[in-house]
């Protein structure tokens, strides 16, 4: 249903997005990552027909980009945008309003609209007085109020607390199930693994990876990956070469990667005359592989560990 192809945009001399190819097909949750100044809000920006690219051509259900294709895009921002002193419903009137909706069709959206996010006993409430959760289901309500086919939710629970992340994650199957197509960015990888059907990690303007969680797996020679804790890492990492076994730190974990599963008894003789004070093995997860996407080719990344795409089935 969407179609970016070949999008540049520069601010002055600093190229932000470089030939960006992205596409949606109806009724995914689509997650866009990367690192801060990637070119995730520009992309979303141009989207929304708030920022002009230089070049390349966006469409959605085939119609370029234009004032009538905005009605099909709702977003969701990084800041509340709604006003604080008017009450829920009022805010959702005032943008239903701003897209032509008359009385009539207020009347039935607006409530609607409030039940759908869960605050339809909260209507009367001025927008000042909601939690920071519902705050931002008012957010995703406004951005529902004229019915659009694409929601754009920027980084959607960032700030929120666990429980108020939960429910935000609800609304999105939600409205996944209802036929909604969705396109999410956000800096928490357990928040796109869970919701995400897709992915796509850009850096720089530029898609480096992209494919469901399992296609993005695939492109990492690691079968498991298993954290060591011990005081002896340089003899741990001059085994594990020997073993071919590719090591990464993740924070101040020292991991290795399996190119096969290997049962715990076998790992452990494989370190056979190491002291180990701690082993535990993990599944490979989107972290793991955001880490290698990102990765400098100066710092270990080669293709070796991070296939290149043509090397997909
Ligand atoms: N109006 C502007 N003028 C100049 N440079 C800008 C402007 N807006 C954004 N940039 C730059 O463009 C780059 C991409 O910014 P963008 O906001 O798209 O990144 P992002 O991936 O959304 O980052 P974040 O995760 O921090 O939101 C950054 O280097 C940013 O400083």
């Amino acid at each position: 249903m969407l179609q970016i192809q070949n999008l540049c945009k520069s601010y002055g001399s600093r190229v932000v997005l470089q030939d960006l190819h992205l596409s949606l097909a109806p009724g995914e949750i689509y997650g866009l990552l990367g690192p801060n100044g990637a070119g995730k809000t520009t992309t979303i920006r141009i989207l929304c027909h708030l920022l002009q690219a230089d070049s390349g051509t966006v469409t959605i259900y085939d119609q370029p980009l234009s004032e009538a294709t905005k009605p099909f895009i709702g977003l969701v921002p990084q800041e509340n945008l709604q006003y604080a002193s008017l009450t829920c419903e009022e805010n959702l009137h005032f943008f239903a309003r701003l897209y032509g909706r008359s009385r009539r069709q207020r009347q039935v959206q607006v409530p609607a609209c409030l039940e759908a996010v869960g605050l339809l006993s909260r209507a009367k409430s001025p927008a000042e007085t909601l939690s920071g959760g519902m705050k931002r289901r008012l957010s995703m309500a406004i951005a529902l109020v004229h019915d659009p086919k694409l929601l754009i939710l920027d980084e959607p629970t960032t700030g929120l607390d666990i429980e108020a992340r939960i429910e935000i994650w609800r609304l999105i199957r939600q409205l996944q199930s209802q036929g909604m197509t969705i396109l999410l960015t956000t800096h928490l990888l357990d928040e796109a693994e869970r919701l995400c059907d897709r992915l796509g990690i850009l850096k720089q303007g530029c898609l480096l990876a992209e494919g469901s969680l399992s296609q993005l797996r695939q492109r990492i020679v690691a079968q498991e990956i298993v954290v060591v804790r011990t005081d002896a890492e340089e003899r741990a990492i001059a085994r594990a070469r020997t073993l071919g076994f590719a090591y990464r730190r993740y924070g101040d974990d020292l991991a290795f990667w399996l190119p096969e599963p290997l049962e715990m008894k076998e790992i452990i003789d494989r370190f056979d005359g190491i002291p180990l004070d701690s082993i535990a093995r993990q599944p490979v997860r989107l972290e793991h592989i955001y880490d290698e996407v990102l990765r400098p080719e100066t710092d270990g990344r080669s293709q070796e560990t991070l296939l290149p795409l043509e090397a997909l089935s």
